[in-house]
């Protein structure tokens, strides 16, 4: 039972990363974001290139995305480089009816959010079990080691109940790509995203939190393979 739902929610994930891969023109600048969903789109980039001479470059957010770019053959470029994106393209933890996004559940959400931001055109992919009236899921919070007690108080202070995340496969906390640790905070129901935003970014030791208010779009794979595109 788990293992079809799992091949069903792989097959949705599959059919919105390669309809949101479709948006890629030649000549464009993107972002290539992290995480199952994200893979798919990756794969089909780079399918792209190698069949039909697409001509792109792109900029990863995470060792993740940078090593399946590469394995798909998608040419990589750099922020530093190339400051503005013309589209970004990632997956999401949850999605609300107001395209707010919880993002994060890889770690990567702080590479993320800098690609999202560079970008002209953010693409959210994600299969339908993502999507929610309202955002209810632990927020991630990639936290400076130095400050997890003081950053642990504030969350707190915020109400949000703070742990953070453990290895699977390593004692010890995860360590993000940037060097640092996440705190998974709950929060419950998100009633006020924006306000929520507001103060997360005001804590003193937070690196950055996983949610996103600038998602243009979402191509949402539903049971059966039909893409729904949310604008
Ligand atoms: O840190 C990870 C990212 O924000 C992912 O995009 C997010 O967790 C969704 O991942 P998935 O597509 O694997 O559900």
């Amino acid at each position: 039972m788990k293992e079809r739902n799992a091949s069903a929610s792989s097959a949705e994930k599959q059919a919105a990363g390669i309809a949101a891969a479709d948006l890629v023109e030649d000549g464009m600048v993107i972002g290539l974001g992290t995480g199952s969903t994200t893979a798919f789109a990756i794969a089909e980039v780079g399918r792209r290139v190698r069949e039909e001479g697409l001509d792109v470059l792109a900029v990863v957010t995470s060792y993740q995305a940078e090593m399946l770019a590469i394995e798909a053959g998608v040419p990589l470029t750099s922020l530093a480089e190339h400051p503005v994106l013309d589209l970004a393209i990632d997956g999401a933890d949850q999605v609300d009816a107001n395209l707010n996004v919880i993002k994060g559940g890889g770690a990567a959400h702080t590479r993320e959010k800098v690609v999202a931001y560079s970008a002209k055109r953010f693409v959210v992919v994600a299969d339908d079990s993502k999507m929610s009236e309202k955002l209810n899921h632990f927020v991630p919070v990639e936290v400076l080691p130095y400050a997890r007690e003081l950053v642990k108080k504030q969350m707190i202070d915020l109400e949000g109940v703070p742990l953070i995340r453990m290895a699977s496969r390593k004692d010890g906390p995860v360590i993000t790509d940037n060097g640092n640790v996440i705190m998974d905070v709950e929060f419950g129901t998100i009633e006020d995203p924006a306000e929520l935003y507001q103060r997360l970014s005001a804590c003193v030791g937070v690196v950055e939190h996983g949610l996103f208010l600038n998602t243009d779009e979402v191509y949402v794979g539903r049971k059966g393979g039909a893409v729904e595109i949310i604008k």
